[in-house]
């Protein structure tokens, strides 16, 4: 049964920074997303929205080289300092009752924003289960990874995997039990990543499964198991788990994503199911987006997920079969 779709208060957090990824442009994601009217699409659901602005290195001396210089060691001290600050972040929205949505930014953000959710829920005995839509599983640690970059690794992080050092330790960091996290949409998985993934039990709902089986019952499984445990959902919604036909603006794309009536049919199971407490919409590039297309898109998915629909409210049983 759709849960009736009740106006919440939604707390935006911008989270502007690159220093996860190789490509440089997703530290203007979170302009974009505001940019092609997310807040407008939220109050237009009757949501209350407040925008945090963005979280943001901050430049304490002049800078000699571009970032693009910036060497790994700088921009993993990038990557954990913010990681702590949306950890707080997070965690003071949660405790005011609100719902957070972390625009990225590179998905390394989410080793901040999961961790936000593990910290509040967790002590309360809130389980926390962890939807990640990707085209990739985002589960390695620096000694598989076969780039160095931080946003393959964040699940890896937030998993407990070892092979992290101290430097990515510390009170900000929420612990995330592997069997409570589902990836769906992945189609590039590294070596040795797939192997972690299988050990551990991560689910993994990839897109040869559905193809397959198809997304409402990929989707009503995760639901199934979260409403079970009476869990908080967390979603973590990467751009390129999309298809690039329809989102281009990604620095890593991968051939064979979701579909568009796909992608909004998981928010709107998602937003039926009722169990969403906190979403993150990452790596969007709007320097190689179209002309807004892949912004646009976003945000018309992030109203599926918080009660958009196309006749104003849930179907109800089928009246009529055709052959
Ligand atoms: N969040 C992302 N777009 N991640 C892409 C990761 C790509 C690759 N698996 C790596 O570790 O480098
Ligand atoms: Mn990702
Ligand atoms: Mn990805």
């Amino acid at each position: 049964m759709p849960a009736p779709s009740r106006p919440v208060r939604i707390d935006l957090v911008g989270v502007a920074t690159a220093s996860g990824a190789s490509v440089r442009g997703c530290g203007m994601g979170p302009e974009a997303l505001r940019v092609a009217g997310l807040a407008e699409a939220l109050m237009d659901l009757d949501h209350a929205v407040a925008d945090h602005g963005d979280l943001r290195r901050a430049q304490t001396s002049p800078s000699t080289h571009p970032s693009s210089a910036r060497m790994p060691e700088e921009r993993k001290a990038d990557v954990l300092e913010m990681a702590a600050r949306i950890s707080d972040a997070g965690h003071a929205i949660l405790q005011s009752g609100h719902v957070p949505v972390f625009l990225g930014g590179d998905h390394s953000i989410a080793m901040g924003t999961v961790s936000a959710v593990a910290r509040y829920c967790l002590p309360r005995q809130k389980p926390v289960h962890v939807l990640w839509i990707d085209a990739h599983a985002d589960y390695n640690t620096p000694q598989t990874s076969p780039s160095g970059n931080l946003h393959g690794m964040p699940l890896a992080l937030l998993c407990g995997e070892p092979g992290f050092d101290e430097a990515f330790q510390g009170d900000w960091l929420g612990r995330i039990d592997a069997h409570n996290v589902t990836i769906l949409g992945a189609r590039s998985v590294d070596r040795e990543e797939r192997r972690l993934v299988q050990a551990r039990g991560i689910e993994v709902i990839d897109m040869r499964k559905i193809d397959q089986i198809g997304v409402v019952a990929a989707v009503q499984k995760v639901i199934d198991k979260a409403k079970a445990a009476e869990a908080h959902l967390h979603v973590s919604l990467d751009v390129d788990s999309l298809d690039p036909a329809i989102a281009p603006g990604g620095g890593t794309l991968v051939p064979g994503g979701l579909s568009y009536r796909e992608a909004h049919l998981v928010m709107e199971m998602l937003h039926d199911c009722g169990l969403v407490g906190s979403l993150d919409v990452v790596e969007l590039n709007p320097f190689l987006d179209h002309g807004g297309k892949s912004a646009t898109l976003l945000v018309d998915l992030v109203a599926s997920l918080f009660g958009r629909s196309i006749m104003g409210e849930e179907p109800g049983p089928m009246e009529f079969v055709t052959e």
